[in-house]
């Protein structure tokens, strides 16, 4: 399978330069970016007026969590967690966590996620939803033991079951990561037995520092702080992406960087839940690989990652007074080199060679003229509607705003009578 994107402005390589080309693409990578190529393709897509962009990487969402968007806003984390969400959730079967995860998956895709890492239960529904769709996928069953032996036990046989499921699909864009759900709720027993795992090279997600409270709670049962906690029990690895990272020293953060740790930083979710602002500028000083994720659609209240960089942008500065902080290409690379570093993929970047992840986005648009910086428009201005077409792994989910792999109106009916039924 090729496909030719003709005639469009490419946010190119590592220096994200805008150029006029094509770009070929064979198979599940680009292959040449050029102008005026010549070659033959299956499919031909006009990108005149249109910005290709590499597509962007959620490094942490729970995208089933679509369905509890609206529910309980305007609370801190723990009364959210325990009062709201975990009693919501448990009315969840795998039919509801099934068409949420649709739902939020064709949200991504229409804000340009090419990729995203998922972690909740039911994961196999997760999973059939995106063999639909065919986005890049992380997905993680969420362990959660509270110090109880036998609990430990259950999330224990159901994540060695869930990574069998995922190995036995088969397909390259599925892929497994262990997901303990925090220090808070694992037990160091669980956390040791994750850390042993991925000692053989599987990816861990993790929600870490995120409220000052975390980080009291864990300082008086094990006399340290989460990063030393997790650090102590062999779980911060290169293949480590911990959610969050709101509430860290400067020790932490140089912990942090020496294990390359990679923070997923979700600002729309700590502004909302009041849990504070991430010690960005501190971080990337340190050399920590700092990602973007939207976190769930109950904390944000959107999954669009175009709207994420812009938080990111303006957060930090207003923050720190500091205008020059989080300019539009650090924070672009944040949405996509970070996060392809973080989950080991030669993508983030277009470029011969790597993985054909891309979005076409429209710039035809009042609030994108004149195409004075199409990165700054990219950050500053740009809004999910804008994107045309998403290519995953070379093949085509998104066309002219269409989610080819599924019926919009009927996931759009589904939640709306899960909401009605269930919730
Ligand atoms: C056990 S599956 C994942 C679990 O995580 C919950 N969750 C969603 N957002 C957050 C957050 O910001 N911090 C901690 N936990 C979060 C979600 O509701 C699921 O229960
Ligand atoms: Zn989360």
């Amino acid at each position: 399978m090729s496909i030719l994107l003709r005639g469009g402005l490419v946010i190119y390589g590592e220096g994200f330069e805008p150029v006029r080309a094509d770009v070929l693409i064979e198979g599940d990578r680009i292959v040449r970016v050029a102008r005026g190529i010549s070659a033959e393709a299956d499919e031909v897509i006009d990108a005149s007026g249109r910005v290709i962009i590499p597509g962007l990487i959620n490094a942490h969402t729970h995208s089933p969590m679509t369905l509890l968007r609206g529910l309980a806003d305007d609370l801190p984390l723990m009364e959210w967690l325990q009062n709201y969400i975990w009693p919501a959730e448990r009315k969840l079967g795998r039919r509801e966590v099934y068409w949420g995860a649709l739902l939020g998956l064709i949200e991504m895709a229409k804000s340009g996620t090419t990729t995203f890492v998922d972690m909740y239960f039911h994961m196999d529904a997760v999973a059939e939803a995106v063999m639909k769709v065919g986005l890049r996928a992380f997905l993680g069953y969420g362990m959660v033991d509270l110090g109880n032996e036998e609990k430990r036990k259950a999330e224990i046989r159901e994540t060695e079951r869930f990574m069998k499921f995922i190995e036995e699909l088969g397909d390259r864009r599925i892929n497994f990561i262990l997901a303990p759900h925090a220090p808070y709720t694992c037990s160091p027993e669980c956390l040791r037995w994750v850390a042993e795992r991925a000692r053989e090279g599987i990816l861990v997600t993790i929600h870490l520092a995120e409220t000052r409270e975390e980080v009291k709670e864990i300082k008086e049962r094990y006399g340290m702080t989460p990063v030393q906690l997790l650090d102590s029990l062999g779980l911060l690895t290169p293949g480590t992406i911990a959610a969050h990272g709101v509430w860290l020293d400067e020790r932490d953060a140089k912990i942090l960087a020496t294990r390359e740790v990679t923070i997923v930083h979700c600002p729309a979710s700590n502004m909302k839940l009041a849990s504070g602002v991430m010690p960005l500028k501190m971080l990337l000083k340190a050399g920590v690989n700092v990602a973007l994720g939207t976190d769930g659609a109950a904390s944000n209240n959107n999954l669009d990652m175009l709207e994420e960089m812009k938080l990111v942008a303006l957060l930090h500065k207003v923050h720190t007074l500091d205008p020059t902080v989080a300019d539009a290409k650090m924070v672009l690379r944040m949405a996509t080199v970070h996060g392809a570093r973080a989950l080991g993929l030669k993508a983030g970047i277009i470029k011969e060679g790597y993985l054909a992840d891309l979005a076409v986005i429209d710039f035809r648009r009042p609030h994108l003229r004149p195409l004075n910086d199409p990165v700054s428009h990219l950050v500053y201005s740009a809004r999910g509607g804008d994107v045309e077409d998403l290519i995953v792994a070379g093949k085509i989910v998104m066309l002219d705003g269409e989610v080819l792999g599924v019926d919009e109106e009927k996931v759009l009916d589904k939640v709306e009578n899960i909401r009605e039924v269930v919730i």
